[in-house]
């Protein structure tokens, strides 16, 4: 058999079993394949296959093909394919596609995309998910497309059902959706599944896509946000949320999902068959590897939620050899039934931190939730898929939100080491007494001699001269990032009394804040307000650094090495010429800056790799001028 023809055969087997819920190899090995016979065979027609042919006897014809979506990892070619039409973005749920039929009103079938032509009857399935509306108002005969998934709290109650019924535990969030939808029997587990729609497909004529979710709303189904952009800047910053989310959301994403909005446009462009010409995927190119996990770390996180960290066997990852991964929260480790000696498949995405997928060989070990806080050793409260740590003086959650603060508001002496022999000795329990640490007190600890001393403390009261934005994104706000305290201050809010008088609905109007996320900013911000006071008393200054159109206006650049100043000195000259401050080198980022002439560090090889251009610290004073 030649290698085409082995290809050919390989990816059809593994999408068989990937769209069963249960794949065999990781996606990035899958997509592996599909890379190597589109190198050699650009036009092979397995290649323009979507998803797999349903082997079930109760197949159903969608009246119009369920297609795939093209894909990019590139924000370039999203923006040229854009040209100067408006596009509109939801997230990229990853789970199954799903088509819903109503006729007069009533849920009459529910189908998954099966090899696009043809679907797999799931009605009965449907039925079960709760959040869909088995009624809706519209008479007419309406088709809703979206996304079955499965969420990070139903993942895990749904798993401690199937173990206590006798069923085999489910792998994934992703896998089991798939599974629950080929099941012949229990089918009020599908109870935990809910469903995402992103498609709304009538006889009505309408203008606009986004319009299409406002009805799709209106009717009661779960919708994505949805963002409209018209510049590179905003696609930008919404591919950044994006990641944040695959970081920390509740559910799986893969990517983003771009469309036209213009309606006549998806007529004019139509589609291939395999996709549609108006869409288009953003993904994060990520690559998984297995490996072992030789131990589950706890640690308490700075709003006291008991986070676990893997330990586990060095395996190379998209150029970096990774050692720790994350295991999200207390509800995975005990949904995946985690322990040490386990084989995991674990992901890494972009810039986003190496992340637990999937168990592929359970160890014989025993399954250890800790019941006291690592730190303080109260006993600790379980808040659905989380364990929390609620004492308030917990010196644990004191130490990270000190810490953070340290790190963001640039006391760069100041190490964590020695943040905590500081607290230990009881010289330091809040922020403000930072501020009020003495040369004498800091000499009263191990190996601070007189001169470190001083030094230490000339960092410390530097920072009391200090930008608004960076100080307020130093506060540890829920909710309150760099980027979102730059808006807040770039709407007018740009002085200290302003900040501490914001209104909800002064708030709501700032870009990128919601009902929810004003609320959660604003009570966050009234707890440390007193804090906020004391440091003003201690002598706090904030400046408002005015942004200028310079060179670097809206590039996203990324720093490496030593340079002649602090780093947050450089960064700080950086986001006021309006160019964005990144922490490692991805296909987006647009400079690295650094003195280094041979490459050393991992960002500057990477840099040459993806051919990011490179530029010194002179260079980069010569673009902020
Ligand atoms: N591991 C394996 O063995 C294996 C096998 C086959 C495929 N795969 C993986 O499957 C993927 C390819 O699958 P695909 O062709 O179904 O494409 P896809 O999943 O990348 O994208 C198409 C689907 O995205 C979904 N979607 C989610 N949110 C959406 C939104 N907001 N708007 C529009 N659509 C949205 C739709 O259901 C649509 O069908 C690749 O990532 C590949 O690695 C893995
Ligand atoms: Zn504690």
């Amino acid at each position: 058999m030649s290698r085409i023809q082995t290809l050919e055969k390989e990816i059809i087997k593994h999408k068989a079993l990937y769209y069963q819920g249960r794949p065999d190899i990781s996606d990035s090995d899958y997509d592996k394949l599909e890379e190597e016979l589109r190198k050699l065979d650009p036009k092979n027609s397995t290649l323009l296959i979507v998803g797999t042919t349903t082997s079930a006897s109760d197949k159903i014809k969608h009246d119009k093909k369920m297609l795939s979506l093209e894909k990019t990892y590139v924000v370039e070619d999203l923006v040229s394919w854009k040209g100067n039409e408006d596009i509109l973005s939801t997230m990229k749920l990853d789970g199954i596609s799903c088509s819903i039929i109503f006729e007069d009103g009533h849920l009459t079938m529910a189908k998954t995309r099966g090899d696009g032509t043809f679907g797999e009857n799931i009605t009965k399935k449907v039925m079960w998910v709760s959040n869909v509306p088995k009624l809706i108002t519209s008479k007419n005969k309406i088709e809703i497309r979206g996304e079955l998934f499965c969420d990070e709290k139903s993942f895990f109650d749904l798993a401690q059902e199937m173990t206590s019924i006798g069923l085999e535990k489910p792998t994934s969030q992703r896998n089991i959706v798939a599974g629950l939808m080929g099941r012949k029997d229990n089918l009020e587990l599908c109870r935990y599944i809910k469903f995402m729609a992103f498609d709304y497909l009538s006889d009505e004529r309408l203008e606009t896509e986004d319009q299409k979710f406002k009805i799709l709303s209106k009717l009661g189904f779960l919708i994505p946000e949805v963002e409209i952009h018209t510049s590179k800047e905003s696609i930008q910053d919404v591919i950044l949320k994006a990641r944040e989310f695959m970081s920390e959301g509740d559910y799986q994403i893969d990517g983003l999902v771009f469309t036209f909005n213009k309606m006549f446009l998806h007529e004019e462009l139509g589609e291939t068959s395999h996709h549609p010409r108006y869409k288009m995927a953003f993904k994060f190119q990520g690559e998984s590897k297995n490996t072992i996990l030789k131990e589950i770390i706890w640690s308490v996180s700075r709003n006291g939620i008991l986070t676990p960290v893997g330990d586990v066997e060095p395996v190379e990852l998209s150029g970096a050899m990774i050692s720790r991964v994350t295991l999200h929260n207390y509800g995975m480790v005990a949904a995946n039934n985690l322990k040490a000696g386990d084989v995991i498949e674990i992901i890494r995405s972009g810039e986003v931190i190496p992340k637990f997928l999937s168990v592929v060989t359970p160890s014989n070990n025993k399954l250890e939730i800790p019941e006291c806080c690592p730190s303080c050793h109260s006993k600790v409260e379980i808040v659905d898929i989380r364990l929390f740590c609620k004492n308030e003086n917990c010196p644990g959650k004191n130490k990270e939100i000190i810490l953070n603060f340290i790190q963001k508001i640039g006391i760069d002496d100041l190490s964590g080491k020695r943040l905590e022999e500081l607290i230990n000795a009881k010289l330091v329990k809040t922020i403000p007494d930072l501020y009020r640490l003495e040369a004498a007190d800091l000499m009263k600890i191990d190996k601070v001699k007189d001169k470190l001393s001083n030094k230490l403390i000339e960092s410390i009261q530097k920072t009391k001269n200090v930008d608004l934005i960076t100080f307020l994104a130093a506060l540890g706000i829920s909710g309150g990032a760099f980027n979102k305290c730059e808006k807040i201050v770039r709407a007018g809010f740009d002085n200290i009394t302003k900040i501490k008088h914001l209104s909800i609905e002064q708030l709501m109007k700032v870009e990128s804040f919601a009902d929810k996320s004003a609320t959660d900013f604003l009570s966050s911000l009234r707890e440390k307000k007193d804090m906020i006071d004391e440091l003003v008393e201690l002598g706090f200054e904030f400046t408002v650094e005015e942004t200028r159109e310079t060179a670097v206006t809206g590039k996203k650049i990324c720093i490496t090495g030593a340079l002649s100043e602090k780093r947050p000195v450089i960064e700080d000259m950086i986001r006021a010429g309006g160019g964005i401050v990144v922490s490692s080198v991805s296909k987006n980022t647009d400079i690295l800056v650094t003195n280094e002439t041979d490459p050393t560090s991992s960002k500057f090889k990477k840099a040459l790799e993806l051919k990011i251009k490179i530029i010194t610290e002179a260079e980069l004073l010569k673009l902020l001028a």
